[in-house]
């Protein structure tokens, strides 16, 4: 793609590493003022000041962003939303994956709780501003996992059972039927906010910190995989070709519209599974 962006303004979670770093990194080379929205702020400086020097672009900023926590989302999006008059580009990066159990500040299992609750939250509270700044764009990063992944209403919370790996695919399973419903919203208010959600390929990156298997597996078959760069190629397809916004609401793999599982094309869990997000996170439902 030839889209450059100046004047345009982006926010990539989790972009302190990995995915996340590479696709803020080719926002602020196209010129877009870019929020790295990190939990780290140390590393995420050292991350700014080095995609600075990369691309030239000055305009690369660092704000606190911790989605295990809501109290941190809510002040990041007041923050932004006071120091910002546009929002144009959203990518929902940030993720963890086969984390023992735990609980995020609020109580939520900690992938359902990172992945798709934090997510959600952060794009309801940014959702008036991407409004204003139409045509913009929502990303969320989701995975293929997505196929072994079910939305069980009586366990959210993993409290009944848990298997961190079935964890992880849940919540990204959450992601796209988040995207779905978002989406269809979005399409019914004729807003002029598209979203997506993308599976980035496998890439080598910090996501298998927490299983010493798949980090086996990762360094064994290291050739084969993809780097960070690679892996950020669908979201930046998604953030910026012109012309998709009639694709909004599907799923991307390899930068083309890729297929999704029975349960993530089922509209009634995405509605509810909307509706109880809401619920979770103090949000009125409509
Ligand atoms: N790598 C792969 O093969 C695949 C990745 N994906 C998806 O791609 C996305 C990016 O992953 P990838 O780059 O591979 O993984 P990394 O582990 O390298 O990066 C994950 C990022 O998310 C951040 N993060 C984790 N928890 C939080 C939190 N509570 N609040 C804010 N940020 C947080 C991390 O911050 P910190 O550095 O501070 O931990 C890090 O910046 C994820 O959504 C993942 O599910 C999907 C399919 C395959
Ligand atoms: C067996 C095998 C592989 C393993 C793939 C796996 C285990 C992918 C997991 C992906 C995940 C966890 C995505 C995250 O969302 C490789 C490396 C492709 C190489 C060929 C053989």
């Amino acid at each position: 793609s030839t889209v450059q962006l100046p004047g345009k303004v982006a926010v990539v979670t989790g972009a302190n590493t990995g995915i996340g770093k590479e696709t803020a990194k080719e926002l602020a080379r196209r010129g877009a003022r870019v929020y790295l929205a990190c939990r780290d702020v140390q590393k995420a400086e050292l991350v700014a000041r080095e995609i600075q020097m990369m691309t030239g672009n000055q305009q690369v900023l660092v704000r606190k962003l911790d989605l295990a926590d809501t109290k941190s989302i809510r002040a990041f999006a007041k923050c932004f939303l006071e120091e910002e008059k546009h929002l144009h580009i959203l990518i929902n990066n940030a993720g963890v994956m086969m984390c023992p159990y735990s609980k995020t500040a609020d109580g939520f299992e900690m992938h359902m709780g990172v992945n798709h609750l934090g997510h959600f939250l952060l794009t309801h509270l940014l959702l008036e501003k991407l409004k204003e700044s139409a045509p913009s764009r929502v990303v969320n990063v989701s995975s293929l996992a997505h196929h072994l992944g079910r939305i069980h209403f009586h366990n959210l919370q993993g409290e009944k059972f848990y298997q961190s790996g079935l964890a992880y695919c849940h919540s990204k399973l959450a992601n796209i039927l988040f995207t779905q419903e978002l989406a269809r919203r979005l399409k019914a208010s004729g807003s002029g906010v598209t979203v997506y959600s993308v599976h980035p390929g496998t890439v080598s990156s910090e996501l298998v910190r927490h299983s010493a298997l798949m980090r086996w597996i990762w360094w064994i078959f290291s050739f084969l995989i993809k780097t960070p760069q690679q892996g950020a190629q669908t979201s930046l397809y998604c953030a910026l070709t012109e012309g998709l916004e009639v694709l909004s609401g599907n799923h991307f793999s390899d930068c083309h519209v890729a297929w999704v599982s029975a349960q993530a094309r089922n509209e009634t869990v995405a509605r509810r599974l909307w509706d109880v997000s809401c619920d979770l996170l103090g949000i009125p439902v409509d």
